[in-house]
């Protein structure tokens, strides 16, 4: 899908949640945003596994602009799955050109290798220099592997609960491959679970957009009950709302 103008008044709107350059240096993990776009009654999609557009154009066009910011993008591998997106970057300073140097390297959470890259967008992409190769985040890289596949398998170990610790993961994604900055853009499970990460998350970015999708679909809501904000900013669009925003640090 083409992109359309970024909105100019997007660009000071979001500087103070961008990834700063001085961050780069001083801090042991990358600097995480989380994004997504979500209808008025907390819904990402309209259904499992079905790809539903919320976006006006125009906040489309947003998400490009962030992953231009960003080293990396990271989603789960139910939104791999799904959606089988691109994940590489359409938008620059100096017009549309697409090319895979402005784009971020995709991450893939997937613990059990229930996603392939042989034949995905992202193949396809990165074979038309439009897109870079994927990290794909494993407990145990597959056998077998396929030696002429440009894709790097990441492995951790899970916890207890079968989960990777995100804060160990993303120190790793830093001083293994010296990504320094990462947008996260789903789906439900890695929103849900980020959200009730205040360490983790630098900034959250959400795009609103004026439909409902209904009960079948499938929702955002932290697990664990209440999350407050703080230096909350409002955008409005042509239909689509934006909030940035920073969750709220725990008092010790
Ligand atoms: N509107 C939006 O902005 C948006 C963005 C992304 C996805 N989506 C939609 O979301 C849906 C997919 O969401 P979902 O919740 O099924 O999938 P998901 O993308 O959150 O992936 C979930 C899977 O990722 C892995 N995972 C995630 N966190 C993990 C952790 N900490 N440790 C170990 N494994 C982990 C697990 O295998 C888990 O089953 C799709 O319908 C997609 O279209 C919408
Ligand atoms: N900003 C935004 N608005 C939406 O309406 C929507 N459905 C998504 N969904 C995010 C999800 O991660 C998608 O899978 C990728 O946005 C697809 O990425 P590509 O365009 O293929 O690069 N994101």
């Amino acid at each position: 899908m083409a992109l359309i103008p970024l909105p100019e008044d997007l660009i000071p709107f979001l500087k103070e949640y961008l990834p700063a350059t001085q961050f780069k240096n001083d801090c042991s993990k990358p600097f995480l945003t989380l994004t997504y776009a979500q209808s008025l009654d907390s819904r990402i999609s309209k259904g499992k596994g079905q790809r539903t557009v919320i976006s006006h154009l125009e906040t489309k066009t947003m998400t490009h602009y962030l992953r231009f910011h960003h080293d990396g993008i990271l989603i789960g591998c139910g939104t791999a799955l799904a959606d089988d997106p691109g994940l590489n970057c359409k938008w620059s300073p100096i017009g549309d050109t697409v090319s895979w140097r402005c784009s971020p390297r995709p991450i893939i959470i997937d613990p059990h290798c229930k996603w392939g890259y042989s034949g995905s967008k992202m193949q396809e992409l990165k074979s038309q220099n439009s897109g870079k190769s994927p990290i794909i985040v494993v407990l145990k890289r597959p056998a077998n592997l396929d030696a002429n596949l440009d894709v790097t398998y990441l492995e951790a170990p899970l916890n207890v609960e079968g989960r990777f610790d995100w804060l160990h993961l993303l120190k790793l994604l830093k001083s293994e491959y010296g990504i320094t900055s990462i947008m996260a853009e789903g789906g439900a499970i890695v929103i849900n679970e980020l959200l009730s990460q205040p360490t983790v998350v630098d900034s959250l970015i959400v795009t609103i957009g004026a439909k409902y999708l209904g009960q079948q679909g499938v929702e955002v809501s932290p697990p664990a009950g209440e999350i407050e904000l703080d230096n909350i900013t409002w955008w409005k669009g042509t239909v689509d709302a934006v909030m940035a925003a920073r969750l709220r640090k725990i008092q010790c």
